[in-house]
């Protein structure tokens, strides 16, 4: 009966593990689909691309192609009834010379009383695109905008430059208003251009029935939504009052309207359609990309981001206007009183200020009495200077459209800028934490890591994917830090770093504690609680190292993140992702992209003394993202490196992660070696005592460790025969790794070597090497359990399995009916099936 019992829970556990290798395979597959599908997707798009290079593309009724190129080149002549005014006007009353590209083919169309959704980038001339036609019409043209102040700069500009505009707002005098509404249905149209905010449209009664009056007398020229994006949920600044806006085309159908966006992806755009009741408006996109600015990423070390930023500003930037962004209000007054104390004229704006003293600094700024300023996101739509040649992210934005349109203020008068943004791991949290009550915040702010992490594609590249555009590297002309910093990439292997880094969470999850991601750093790099550190693998990677391989892994899903919300504040803490489970399969591999440079040997040499190397390192590289971080080399090397850009960057020792590799992998032998001695079962009680060892926690599956790691070892024989390490083998290992041998030959030599041992059965095997794969976790987990609770007790225990863990066993969750001997014996009798089975 006990009999039966026994081989129908050994059948039970093998056929729940045999599922799982099956969810395994479903997962994996299941990621493969999703590649395939990208894959498939910009194929598409390059096709599509070929076919019709032209911007424009029609309504978002797909099979009707209602805009061709033809088209396109039909509206960007110059000989519509109209042309000659608005030629004129462009000159006498804008003063400027010609039409920026599809600045002439928005006018046409709008004045031929097309519907319209202009996409262009910030600063590139969209107002013109509305404001011009206002001025050759009858009647007067209706503007919806979401900001006061922006609509204040609007008009005033307009006002330089002697168009009458107005605008009716809450602040509005009534008389203003009595005025303003009088002139709206008044033949000789005392303005050109009446500004409202969407709140306008929704509250104000009166206000509709004058644009009704003015509709019936046929001068509502045309309707101009600005910030058009704004209308979707999608969109990254969604405004409720915008949802309204439906009710213009439905009122006045025979009214042109023209949408106007710098950053809308066609799925925004189809919403703001339906939103706004257009029929089949005309998409004219502008390419987004911005030749004269140079993007790039940088590493940020809270302790001398400011310094850096100081530096580049009494450098770089001696003289010329920018503006740094921050996080945070608070982060805005320090870090504009840290750039004072370095003698950098700077302000901080955001939206706790006083409006007085928001235009204040806004005015210093553009009159240039003022260098710098320091502002949140409030300092925003409207800021019109055209000579911004730099804008800095102290912060990273929270997603790729915020950060386009934040630096995207750079540059206006087509003069090179540069925008830099400064990547640092904690803002991820912060930021995360910040976005959490936003429908699609957390995936936004993935897109804005993976731009900031990202260091094999080009910049440019990463926000033309985002905006549905295609996009061809090379065009970038060197004008980002990928591009120009190029073919310097080496591809890790970061899978056991992944395992180690996973586990953590793991263990903490089993012990109900929840990490933050700092914390897992910490415990990772061997930090923390004295009881922590012992029952984790210590890793020897750097810091940024460390963050960068945590970052990989939460954007490729083997992390997720975990909300708690207390009364005054949100927590971000790692669990395991809907991935992890894949690092339990032995095949599974993750791998990283990271920057390397062959850097002068003087460098090398330097790197390596410091890091204790006494071989000459081959590599250097440094941390995606990371580009010019003095600081951090100064750090590694602990001393000073000069000023060169090369010298500059922060390097990560990608020799470092291969050494570690195989360090461990020799450390694994030995255990192997030492597992392979002990062959009866007395043996796992003398194992148990050295479970209580933290190093030895996870060696329950001898076949399992064995095979992967002799495979592992003739691909590390392989690709890394010159390595240090390897000469330093222990005669054992040699012994098993004939160094002439490839890796096939390795295998046979293994198999001669242990021929009685169940390895190399376990290999023809997968299903086997899964089940021993989910004794180990099954066990492992509950070893680690046992470690933990009996840390203080055992220490004054004799070793031996039954007299060191009766008293922590009694808390342990035991599968049900399994008591401490009979959890034993199930292990050991499985294991020893399983070797019997392959004898
Ligand atoms: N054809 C042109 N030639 C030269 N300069 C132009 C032309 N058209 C517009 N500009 C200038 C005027 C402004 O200083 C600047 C930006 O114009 P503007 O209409 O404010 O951009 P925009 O509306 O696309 O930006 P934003 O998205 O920030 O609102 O470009």
């Amino acid at each position: 009966m006990a009999n039966n019992i026994d081989d129908a829970q050994a059948e039970l556990d093998s056929v729940e593990a045999e599922l799982e290798v099956v969810e395994l395979q479903i997962s994996e597959l299941l990621e493969k689909q999703t590649k395939l599908n990208s894959r498939k997707n910009k194929l598409l798009k390059i096709l599509e691309g070929a076919c019709s290079s032209a911007q424009p593309s029609g309504s978002s009724k797909a099979p009707k192609p209602s805009f061709s190129k033809q088209d396109l080149q039909h509206y960007e002549e110059s000989d519509f009834s109209w042309s000659k005014e608005v030629q004129a006007k462009l000159c006498s009353v804008f003063q400027l010379s010609k039409f920026r590209p599809l600045q002439q083919a928005a006018i046409n169309l709008s004045m031929s009383g097309k519907d319209l959704f202009l996409v262009m980038p910030t600063g590139r001339g969209k107002s013109l695109c509305y404001q011009l036609p206002a001025l050759c019409s009858k009647g007067f043209t209706l503007v919806i905008a979401p900001l006061v102040s922006l609509m204040e700069d609007q008009l005033m500009y307009l006002k330089s430059i002697n168009v009458s505009a107005v605008t009716l707002n809450a602040s509005s005098t009534k008389e203003d208003s009595k005025q303003i509404l009088a002139g709206m249905i008044d033949k000789n149209s005392p303005f050109k251009l009446l500004y409202v905010t969407p709140e306008k449209i929704a509250k104000s009664k009166l206000l509709m029935s004058k644009l009704e009056k003015a509709y019936n007398m046929g001068l509502l020229a045309r309707i101009a939504v600005d910030e058009v994006h704004c209308c979707s949920q999608w969109g990254h600044d969604f405004r409720p009052d915008y949802k309204l806006l439906g009710i213009l085309k439905r009122q006045f159908p025979n009214v042109p309207l023209v949408g106007l966006t710098a950053t809308a992806t066609s799925n925004v755009l189809k919403d703001c359609q339906k939103i706004l009741c257009v029929q089949e408006p005309i998409t004219l996109t502008a390419p987004f990309n911005r030749p004269n600015l140079y993007y790039e990423v940088r590493f940020k070390d809270n302790e001398d981001c400011t310094d850096q930023i100081a530096a580049l500003i009494r450098g770089r930037y001696k003289n010329q206007s920018g503006i740094v962004y921050v996080f945070s209000q608070k982060d805005a007054e320090v870090v504009a009183t840290d750039l004072q104390k370095r003698d950098i004229l700077a302000q901080p704006y955001h939206a706790n200020m006083e409006p007085s003293d928001k235009s204040l600094v806004h005015q210093r700024w553009s009159s240039k009495k003022i260098q710098v300023v320091v502002a949140t996101v409030a300092f925003g739509m409207g800021i019109d200077k055209a000579d911004v040649r730099f804008v800095i992210h102290h912060t990273i934005s929270k997603s790729i459209e915020n950060y386009y349109q934040e630096s995207g203020r750079a540059g206006r008068d087509d003069g090179p800028a540069d925008c830099i943004v400064f990547f640092g791991f904690m803002d991820i949290f912060r930021i995360s934490t910040m976005v959490v009550m936003e429908n699609t915040g957390q995936q936004k702010l993935q897109n804005m890591v993976a731009y900031c992490q990202n260091v094999d594609r080009c910049r440019r590249a990463m926000m033309a994917i985002h905006f549905d555009e295609v996009w061809n590297d090379e065009e970038c002309n060197q004008m980002c830090d990928v591009c120009r910093h190029g073919n310097d990439y080496i591809t890790m292997d970061i899978t056991q770093h992944a395992r180690d880094v996973v586990e953590i969470v793991e263990m903490a999850a089993s012990m109900d504690e929840k990490l933050t991601p700092l914390k897992v750093c910490e415990a990772w790099m061997g930090k923390g609680p004295a009881k922590r550190r012992k029952m984790i693998k210590v890793t020897s990677l750097s810091r940024l190292e460390v963050e960068s391989i945590i970052i990989h892994l939460l954007l490729h899903g083997y992390f997720s993140e975990d909300f708690s919300f207390t009364p005054y504040t949100t927590y971000f803490y790692l669990k395991l992702g809907r991935k992890a489970s894949l690092l339990k399969n032995g095949g599974h591999s993750i791998t990283m992209k990271m920057r390397r440079r062959v850097v002068s040997h003087a460098t090398v040499k330097k790197v390596s003394e410091s890091a204790g190397e006494k071989s000459s390192a081959k590599v250097e590289g440094k941390r995606p993202a990371d580009s010019d971080n003095k600081k951090s080399v100064a750090k590694k090397d602990g001393q000073a490196v000069d000023t060169q850009e090369e010298a500059e960057t922060a390097l990560i020792d990608v020799s470092n992660i291969e050494r570690h590799n195989k360090t461990k992998i020799y450390k694994n032998h030995q255990n192997i070696e030492k597992r392979l001695a002990q062959n009866h079962i007395e043996s796992l009680a003398s194992e148990a005592s050295e479970y209580v060892k933290p190093t030895s926690v996870f060696e329950v599956d001898v076949e399992v460790n064995l095979v992967q790691e002799q495979n592992c070892a003739c691909e590390e024989e392989k690709g890394l025969k010159n390595a240090p390490e390897q000469q330093s083998s222990s005669p054992k290992r040699r012994r098993k790794q004939p160094p002439t041998q490839n890796c096939a030959a390795n295998a046979n030599q293994v198999k001669a070597d242990l021929v009685s041992t169940p390895s190399e059965v376990s290999i023809i095997s997968a299903a086997a090497v899964e089940e021993l794969h989910h004794l180990r976790s099954y066990y492992s987990k509950q070893l680690r359990r046992i470690n933990y609770i009996s840390q203080e007790h055992l220490q004054s225990s004799q070793p031996g399995m039954l007299t060191c863990m009766r008293e922590p066993f009694k808390s342990l969750r035991f599968p049900s009916r399994t008591t401490i001997a009979r959890g034993a014996r199930n292990l050991w009798t499985r294991v020893s099936m399983r070797r019997k089975l392959i004898q």
